[in-house]
């Protein structure tokens, strides 16, 4: 006989995990089934091994502003299998403990692809398993292209793969991961030509941190090549040569890296089987309570495609069990005033409404503060970027409903403020808070 659970979370990454061990704490009989490592795309080929090479970039910038105090330091290259030898055992060891932590929670886990075969029942490897309730949380994978020749280039995953720096890269697309793989490959040693579609990368952000991000990526050296729509991928005598659809032409490159998107991990659940409905293109569309369709099957994470972060997929998860087994009804995730951060050289990190949306929203009724300054560690260097900040407020009060953030250390200097303006700070309220100087988080307390 078929074994039944209370809930069963297909996917053992970021959402499945923290949704079946919170379910778990509850008193529920959880299981999880995961096809492939524990963790799923954070840990294994996104957030950590990004962060891990992002931190080794990092160095590589200190190394170089090391002789503006005073340092003479020689450095004899950069060994970069040794860093991937390094940062895998790590993922490996990170791989462990989230085994044992669902088996601390008691979560059952099998080892499987899953399948529905009926809304009640999935097929994993050589048996079935029944449950009162489902969370899809199969997260997604990178997209290629549909191109000629897409195959010859990699994207995030291959990246990670990579056992030793690509000396000339190209890198296409125009999002997180683009600017981010962009950012490190420079910082290590690499040529790196970025190529978007429009006029700029990451058209959703701020354009004011937008422009800071170009002007630091064009002086570290990274070449941005605008309006370029791919149309193939060849391999000729030098490396890859890239066609744009304009008939443009861009090669030399040792690797291409496509950074265009995720799809999700929808093929072959046998959603069809559960009748769970999917979008067009196979997203699994949930309402406020992360529910499908199907009132006892729930979908959380990058598989719903709204805001695809890893603390998110937790929050949805955590909060899911909260509200089904932990007797809090009315608890759900408001996907609001979620903050993030973008791994480039310096960082940058948002929270709330961009200037645009605060606008169509309030309209007239919107107070913008910003600055620009060279931060202090760069006063005695040669290098004098900006860093950037905008707060963006609405109301007689001047409640805060957007931060714009671009510069060395806003990455760990956000949370905080996030935390502040998801309470209703007021302007008032940062004015009031002394100062930390000196620091660029002083900056944002003021503000004039
Ligand atoms: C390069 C990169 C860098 C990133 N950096 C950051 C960052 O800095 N900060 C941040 O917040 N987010 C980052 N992200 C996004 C983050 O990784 C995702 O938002 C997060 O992992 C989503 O969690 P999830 O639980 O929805 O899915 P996942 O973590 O992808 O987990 C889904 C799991 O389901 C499994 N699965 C799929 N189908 C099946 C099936 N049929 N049966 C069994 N198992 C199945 C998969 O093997 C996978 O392990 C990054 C992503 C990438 C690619
Ligand atoms: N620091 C972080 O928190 C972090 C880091 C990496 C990824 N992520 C998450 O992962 C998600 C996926 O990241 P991503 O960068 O793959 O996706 P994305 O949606 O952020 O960016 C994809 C980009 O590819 C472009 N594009 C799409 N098709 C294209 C084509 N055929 N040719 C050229 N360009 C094309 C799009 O215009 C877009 O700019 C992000 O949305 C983010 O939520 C977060």
């Amino acid at each position: 006989m078929a074994r039944h659970f209370d809930l069963i979370c297909i996917g053992g990454g970021s959402g499945g995990i923290a949704a079946a061990r919170r379910a778990a704490n509850y008193g529920a009989r959880c299981a999880v089934v995961e096809q492939g490592r524990l963790g799923g795309t954070c840990v294994n080929v996104g957030c950590v091994p990004k962060k891990i090479m992002w931190n080794a970039a990092h160095t590589a910038e200190v190394i170089e502003r090391a002789a503006d105090y005073g340092f003479r330091l020689q450095v004899s290259g950069h060994d970069w299998a040794g860093l991937v030898e390094r940062r895998e055992a790590y993922i490996e060891r990170l791989n462990a403990i989230y085994r044992r932590n669902l088996e601390r929670s008691g979560v059952e886990l099998y080892e499987s692809h899953a399948r529905f075969i009926d809304p009640h029942t999935l097929e994993l490897a050589g048996e079935r398993v029944t449950a009162e309730r489902f969370i899809i949380a199969v997260g997604g994978h990178p997209t290629t292209p549909a191109l000629p020749g897409a195959e010859l280039g990699i994207d995030s995953d291959g990246f990670f793969a990579l056992q030793r720096r690509p000396e000339r890269v190209a890198v296409v697309g125009a999002g997180y991961i683009a600017v981010e793989l962009s950012g490190v490959l420079r910082q290590l040693g690499s040529r790196v030509s970025l190529f978007f579609r429009k006029d700029y990368p990451l058209r959703h952000f701020d354009p004011m941190i937008r422009t800071a991000y170009v002007e630091a990526a064009q002086a570290d050296g990274i070449e941005l090549v605008s309006g370029f729509v791919p149309a193939s991928l060849e391999r000729v005598a030098d490396g890859l040569c890239l066609h744009a659809a304009d008939g443009r032409s861009a090669g030399g490159f040792e690797q291409v890296i496509w950074a265009v998107g995720r799809d999700p991990n929808t093929n072959g659940l046998g959603l069809e089987a559960a009748d769970v409905e999917l979008a067009t293109d196979g997203i699994v569309p949930v309402d406020q309570w992360q529910a499908t369709n199907q009132s006892h099957i729930f979908a959380i994470g990058d598989v719903t495609r709204v805001f695809p972060l890893t603390p998110v997929a937790i929050a949805a998860g955590r909060r899911l069990a909260d509200r089904l087994w932990g007797g809090q009804a009315g608890r759900y995730l408001p996907y609001e005033m979620i903050p993030s951060v973008v791994f480039t050289h310096p960082p940058f990190g948002a929270v709330g409404l961009t200037e645009e949306q605060a606008r169509q929203r309030y309209g007239g009724d919107v107070k913008i503060y910003t600055t620009r300054f060279v931060p202090l560690e760069l006063a005695l260097s040669e290098d004098k970027r900006h860093s950037a900040m905008k707060l963006i407020c609405t109301g007689e009060q001047e409640r805060i409903v957007g931060a714009h953030l671009f510069g060395s250390g806003v990455d760990e200097m956000l949370q905080g403020f996030a935390v502040a303006i998801r309470m209703g700070a007021t302007k008032r309220d940062f004015d009031d808070t002394v100062a930390i100087h000196p620091t660029s988080a002083e900056e944002l307390v003021t503000l004039t």
